[in-house]
């Protein structure tokens, strides 16, 4: 798994057009999104994560965690990113995983969104730009699970 990790005065999504023949099924109110004061967190999930994808929802959620408190972010935007890798995990798997990385920010406390699943959007960034705004991470799975 790749994370681009930026913290950000705000970020706002647009969902554009289908980029999936079946992407993820999203309400009205899901076609646009904002949160102020926020870490984006930009995420691709690769073919290797396949092997263990619980592993790695709970490597990505304490990589986030210990950025979020360094930063004292309350806030986390997941952001599902097919742009960081060019060894993609196949769609179900890569939903299923932001999915659990969403849920478990949202149990430990933080104010979660996360972007829709499977289309072209269009985004607006604000870059805090300080010396840790802009982070990046690789997560990979040490145990292979048998299918
Ligand atoms: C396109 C660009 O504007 C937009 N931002 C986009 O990337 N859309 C991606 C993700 O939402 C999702 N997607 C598919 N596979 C994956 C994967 N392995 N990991 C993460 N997302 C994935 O499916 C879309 C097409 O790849």
């Amino acid at each position: 798994m790749r994370m681009l990790l930026i913290h950000s005065d705000y970020l706002e999504y647009e969902v554009k057009d289908k980029a999936l023949k079946n992407p993820e099924p999203i309400s009205d109110e899901q076609k646009t999104g904002r949160l102020d004061e926020v870490l984006a967190v930009f995420i691709s999930v690769e073919k290797v994560d396949e092997t263990n994808p619980d592993e790695v929802v709970e490597k990505a959620v304490k990589e986030i965690e210990d950025v979020a408190s360094q930063i004292k972010a309350e806030r986390i935007f997941v952001y599902p990113f097919a742009h960081l890798s060019s060894e993609l995990a196949k769609p179900d798997v890569a939903l299923e995983v932001l999915r659990k990385i969403e849920e478990k920010l949202r149990e430990k406390g933080y104010e979660v969104k996360r972007a829709p699943f499977g289309y072209y959007k269009a985004f607006k960034l604000s870059c805090k730009g300080h010396p840790l705004a802009e982070l990046s991470r690789t997560i990979v799975p040490e145990k292979a699970v048998s299918k």
